[in-house]
């Protein structure tokens, strides 16, 4: 369900937008420029893969040009780069364009930012990591993800860690109605319990899932592992999906176990700044390898994204993720809110006029896309 969604510059900078902007001066200056994948971005150093699964792979640095001083650059982004791209050390290669983007997922400005920002560009699914207990889920906040990602056009997936503590089905009947695909982990202690009394510490940066796709008793010795490991992976094979979760849900577990080494293969941007990745709040972009350690995907952790402001999102968008509700809505009032109460909605009568033996499915359509509406506003 991907769709376009609009640039950047739509929102806060139309005298740059691209349309108005000389590209045919700058076509001809750049026209040896490269392609690159921006996996990282860190205090305006940009990581960026080139030459993607081929022999000549590398990682570069890169810093945006001056042409771009105005424009943000993000995680995701496909990029054409200029200067020294043979990723050697101390060198810096400059971006001179950011390639048309296939999706945008942004925030809207807060009392902390005054701008609304793009958070990662190019994401066709946003993975919503949320623990079963410990912390509780805050179904509030998930619906708050789910709005930004329909807002998008992305898919959403609800994983749903720690069923070791406590029941799926009730999120599961909650979410699957709106089109949100569903996989539940747990944590299984390798004499094949589900208990999870200790171990605590073992997994976040942890030895599980060293083996790439298997992550299987029989390979490690200690603890516990994350089942069904397989059943995520391949939600998220063939894609790119943006994981966010509070602190605590199992995130950074479930990466370590998908791609081993996640964090060591970020140390470019931590070489540069000196910083430890884990205090950086910026996304960063990693490779998911197949059950045969093949390149399968991209898996975009946020580590600082734990909510949206979803002011600037568009009924019309967020109602488009509904097929069946967006033909029926076309019957409203003009300006109709479609919430609950919204004079002569055509929801309501849709609902009303509803056969017998499709109410009950109707109905749940109806008041999950207006528990959605609702929860655009107000805080999390
Ligand atoms: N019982 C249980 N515990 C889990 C499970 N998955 C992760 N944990 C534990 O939950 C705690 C938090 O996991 P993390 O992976 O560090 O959580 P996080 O979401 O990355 O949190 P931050 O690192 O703070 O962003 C750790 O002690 C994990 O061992 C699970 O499926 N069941
Ligand atoms: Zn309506």
């Amino acid at each position: 369900m991907a769709r376009r969604v609009r640039d950047e510059s739509d929102f806060h900078d139309r005298a740059s937008n691209k349309n108005s902007r000389p590209r045919t001066k700058q076509r001809p200056q750049h026209e040896d420029a490269e392609a690159g994948l921006v996996t990282g971005v860190d205090r305006g150093r940009y990581t960026l893969l080139l030459d993607e699964n081929t022999p000549e792979e590398r990682t570069i640095l890169a810093m945006k040009a001056r042409e771009l001083t105005r424009n943000r650059v993000v995680c995701g982004d496909r990029v054409d780069i200029v200067g020294d791209t043979t990723g050697e050390d101390g060198t810096l290669a400059r971006i001179v364009r950011i390639q048309e983007r296939t999706s945008t997922l942004r925030r809207t400005a807060d009392d902390t930012d005054p701008y609304e920002r793009i958070i990662v560009a190019n994401a066709d699914q946003l993975v919503i990591v949320t623990a079963l207990a410990q912390p509780e889920p805050r179904t509030r906040m998930i619906d708050r993800c789910v709005v930004a990602a329909y807002d998008a056009g992305m898919d959403v997936l609800l994983c749903l860690t720690k069923a070791d503590l406590a029941d799926a089905t009730p999120l599961r009947e909650l979410y699957e109605p709106i089109g949100v695909k569903v996989v539940v982990t747990r944590r299984v202690h390798d004499d094949g319990t589900a208990d999870a009394s200790d171990g605590a510490g073992q997994g976040g940066q942890g030895g599980h899932g060293d083996e790439p796709g298997h992550n299987s008793s029989d390979t490690t010795e200690d603890a516990w592992r994350i089942e069904p490991l397989e059943a995520v992976r391949a939600e998220l094979e063939g894609r790119t999906s943006v994981l966010v979760g509070h602190s605590g849900v199992g995130k950074s577990t479930l990466v370590n176990a998908l791609v081993p080494d996640a964090y060591r293969a970020t140390g470019v941007v931590n070489d540069v700044t000196g910083r430890g990745r884990h205090t950086s709040t910026s996304a960063v972009a990693l490779r998911l390898p197949d059950a045969d350690g093949n390149p399968a995907g991209w898996v975009i952790d946020t580590p600082g994204v734990r909510s949206f402001g979803l002011a600037h999102v568009d009924v019309e968008n967020l109602l488009k993720a509904f097929d069946d509700l967006d033909v029926v809505a076309e019957d409203c009032p003009r300006g109709c809110t479609h919430l609950d109460g919204a004079p002569d909605c055509a929801l309501d009568d849709w609902l009303e006029a509803s056969p017998e033996d499709e109410k009950a499915a109707r109905t749940a359509r109806v008041e999950s896309f207006r528990r959605l509406l609702a929860a655009r506003t107000g805080t999390v």
